[in-house]
């Protein structure tokens, strides 16, 4: 039998070390005051493509429903905590969360998230906690060192709103700004505008590098009342994490939005080993306008797979094996409780007993069942 493509079977220590990584997020995030929430896998496609999220139909996981509607595969789970809450009362919210999301347009289909989601919090705060939690995540499942680089959307946003694109055009210049890709940033400003300007936005692809970096750009953007705010903005917020003993931060001031959802700060964690990219968050508040409501809301979500791939499968239980009969299978299962904190395995005489710690044999001598040590 087979799979289809993307699709696959997870089993042994892969599995374990997934499960070890959630285990620790839950018990993380509850020790920071969240509380647990979880969505539906169906959703109606609505709830992601309205005008207000307008993630893309093509990348989800589809199919038509009884009366004709659109449902999808969960894509998104920052989108359908939203929708959950757009009920609840208006005070202060930490929700955690662990699941899959679904991405037609990535290889693997299937991809599991743990993530945070904080509502009605002072944005400093809610941004903050963002990211210590997640900091203090990774030191708890031992992955070494990762490095944070903090963008926002409102830099470029602003740089652009003065070129009248079309909605095509605004995309085409997103993507080859997302792709760093200066020339064709140059060429597509160039044609909406002069040289001066195509030239400033192409400038802002290489706008990145250590935290130090701002204070230059705070120079060469004097006259800009509002990027100096959030140059400001982002400054004091790697203070924060710079004091509470975070690692390299690195800002990327010409960052455009990889969720059309992000308005404001945008941030990313990479792992100092591989470079990948195992944390992804932001700023959302206007996911919220669909609701009519104007609240600060941020989240991010850590990647399963990435973090699974680095923990390292540590045997913190002693493995016993008791080999037993059909006749003795009812003694070994109370002899299982004579060993405390350990896996006890009970097997048969053909097990191979190699990757056990002890092993012992439940034999019948004058009658009555023993355990000899072998
Ligand atoms: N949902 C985002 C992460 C996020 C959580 N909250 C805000 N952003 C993602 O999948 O990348």
């Amino acid at each position: 039998m087979f799979l289809p493509a993307g699709s696959k079977d997870e089993m042994g220590s892969s599995l374990n070390n997934r499960f070890s990584v959630m285990e620790k997020f839950r018990n993380v995030t509850t020790l920071r005051g969240y509380k647990p929430i979880s969505t539906p896998v169906i959703e109606y496609a609505s709830t992601f493509t309205n005008e207000f999220i307008d993630m893309k139909l093509q990348d989800m996981m589809k199919w038509f429903n009884g009366e004709g509607e659109i449902e999808v595969l969960r894509p998104d789970w920052t989108t359908a905590i939203a929708r959950a809450l757009s009920s609840q009362e208006k005070k202060p919210q930490k929700w955690t969360y662990q699941g899959s999301v679904f991405k037609r347009n990535m290889p693997g289909v299937e991809y599991h998230q743990i993530g945070v989601e904080i509502i009605h919090y002072p944005e400093l705060m809610g941004e903050s906690e963002c990211l210590l939690m997640a900091q203090a995540f990774l030191k708890e499942i031992g992955v070494g060192a990762c490095v944070i680089e903090l963008g926002h959307t409102e830099i470029y946003e602003s740089l652009v709103e003065e070129l009248q694109l079309s909605k095509f055009e605004a995309e085409r210049l997103r993507q080859a700004m997302h792709d760093k890709k200066k020339d064709e940033v140059y060429q597509i400003a160039l044609s909406h505008s002069n040289k001066e300007k195509a030239y400033e936005l192409a400038s802002l692809v290489d706008a990145f590098g250590p935290i130090e970096i701002i204070d230059e750009y705070e120079e060469k953007w004097k006259g800009r009342e509002n990027v100096l705010g959030t140059l400001q903005h982002i400054k004091k917020l790697a203070k924060i994490l710079m004091e509470s003993g975070s690692g390299e931060i690195l800002v990327d001031l010409g960052r455009v939005k990889n969720l059309p959802y992000y308005s404001g700060l945008m941030f990313r964690g990479f792992l100092q080993s591989s470079g990948a990219v195992c944390f992804s968050g932001g700023r959302y508040d206007r996911l919220y306008e669909q609701f009519g409501e104007s609240i600060s809301a941020v989240g991010v979500a850590l990647d399963v797979e990435v973090l699974a791939a680095q923990v390292i499968e540590t045997d913190l239980f002693e493995r016993i094996c008791i080999i037993a009969n059909e006749e003795s299978l009812a003694y070994a299962e109370n002899v299982r409780h004579s060993f405390q904190n350990c896996i006890v395995d009970v097997q048969s005489e053909s097990v191979n007993v190699k990757g056990y710690n002890r092993v012992y044999e439940i034999k019948k001598l004058n009658g009555k069942f023993e355990v000899i040590e072998r």
